[in-house]
């Protein structure tokens, strides 16, 4: 059983379906939910926490049904809204901390929580200051920490890299790895972008238009292409040399940047390599497998991985 289970799901809006008939498992761990804009995963986060009643079909969350037992899965599993939803003339000491007692800490308890998790998110010195001057990113640690600060079990959080530059975005990314990994809170978080993800999340579920498209680990997903690039260390074109001589042997090499991409056919490609460069009287840096991006496997018609 995984932390997230649903069992055909489905959620019926007036002209939208948007879940539909979606059937999957989430493990522990950290968990992307990919999808485009409109794939149902907002739709999906709000009827695991009880908020959206499905039309159709069962969740199961931490065990729990949401439909019926929405108040015991919120105690249990934080959320990270995906909108700007904090009051602007609010510290985050303050908003965090009455989050921390809404969700039923004591008053002294919910203030150290607090300022544990504003520490950890990165807003320890600017907790004190009203929300509505924050940047898009402080504002995201912001509904970072309020979801976290009930030590919840899982947490779910909505495109939390939404609007970031690409900086604020690693930190967020760094950010959820520590959760996930250190602190042993299962994740899992929504993205439209299907690259983003990759360095941060353990499992994958790619879903569109409210259907389940694939589920699988990052590895399953990004494991190797058979092919190595190959760095060598001489003057400006030792590379092409490298590459021609490969090709003379019958190799499949072409050039990505000053690298050379080999094929790797046979295990003794990689001797041909190595003896290939000393040959040239050169020296080899280093030769490094070339996995998939999560964004080439997606760019397939069906989410397939590419062959
Ligand atoms: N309250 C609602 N009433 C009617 N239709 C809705 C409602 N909320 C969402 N939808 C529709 O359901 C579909 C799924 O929306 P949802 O917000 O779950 O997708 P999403 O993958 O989270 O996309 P985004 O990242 O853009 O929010 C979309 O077509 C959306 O227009």
């Amino acid at each position: 059983m995984g932390v997230v289970d649903t069992q055909h799901l489905t959620k019926q809006y007036p002209r939208v379906r948007a879940l539909d008939d979606l059937t999957l498992s989430i493990p522990e761990g950290i968990t992307g939910i990919v999808g485009v804009n409109g794939a149902g995963k907002s739709t999906l986060i709000k009827v695991l926490l009880g908020l959206l009643k499905p039309t159709g079909g069962s969740a199961r969350v931490l065990g729990m049904d949401p439909a019926t037992q929405g108040a015991q899965v919120r105690e249990l599993v934080g959320y990270m809204p995906e909108h700007d939803v904090l009051p602007a003339d609010v510290s985050a000491a303050e908003f965090v901390m009455h989050m921390a007692m809404m969700s039923g800490l004591p008053r002294n308890a919910a203030r150290e929580r607090t300022s544990d998790v504003l520490r950890h998110v990165g807003l320890a010195e600017e907790r004190h200051r009203a929300m509505g001057g924050y940047s898009t990113g402080m504002k995201q640690r912001a509904k970072l920490a309020q979801a976290i600060v009930h030590s919840p079990q899982l947490v779910l959080l909505d495109e939390p890299t939404n609007g970031l530059d690409p900086r604020a975005r690693d930190e967020m990314l760094d950010l959820i790895g520590r959760i996930g990994h250190d602190f042993g809170i299962s994740v899992a978080v929504t993205s439209h972008l299907l690259g983003e993800l990759e360095r941060t999340v353990d499992y994958v579920v790619v879903i569109d238009a409210g259907r389940l498209l694939r589920a699988s680990p990052t590895t399953d997903l990004t494991h190797t292409t058979g092919n190595v690039l190959v760095e060598v260390l001489g003057p400006p074109g030792s590379d092409q040399l490298v590459g021609q001589a490969l090709v003379d042997r019958g190799i499949p090499a072409w050039p990505v940047g000053d690298r050379i991409e080999v094929r790797l056919e046979r295990p003794e490609t990689l001797d041909v390599i190595r003896d290939v460069v000393v040959a040239q009287g050169l020296g080899l840096v280093r030769i490094q497998e070339v996995h998939h991006s999560l964004e080439e496997v997606f760019q397939q018609p069906t989410g397939g991985v590419p062959a």
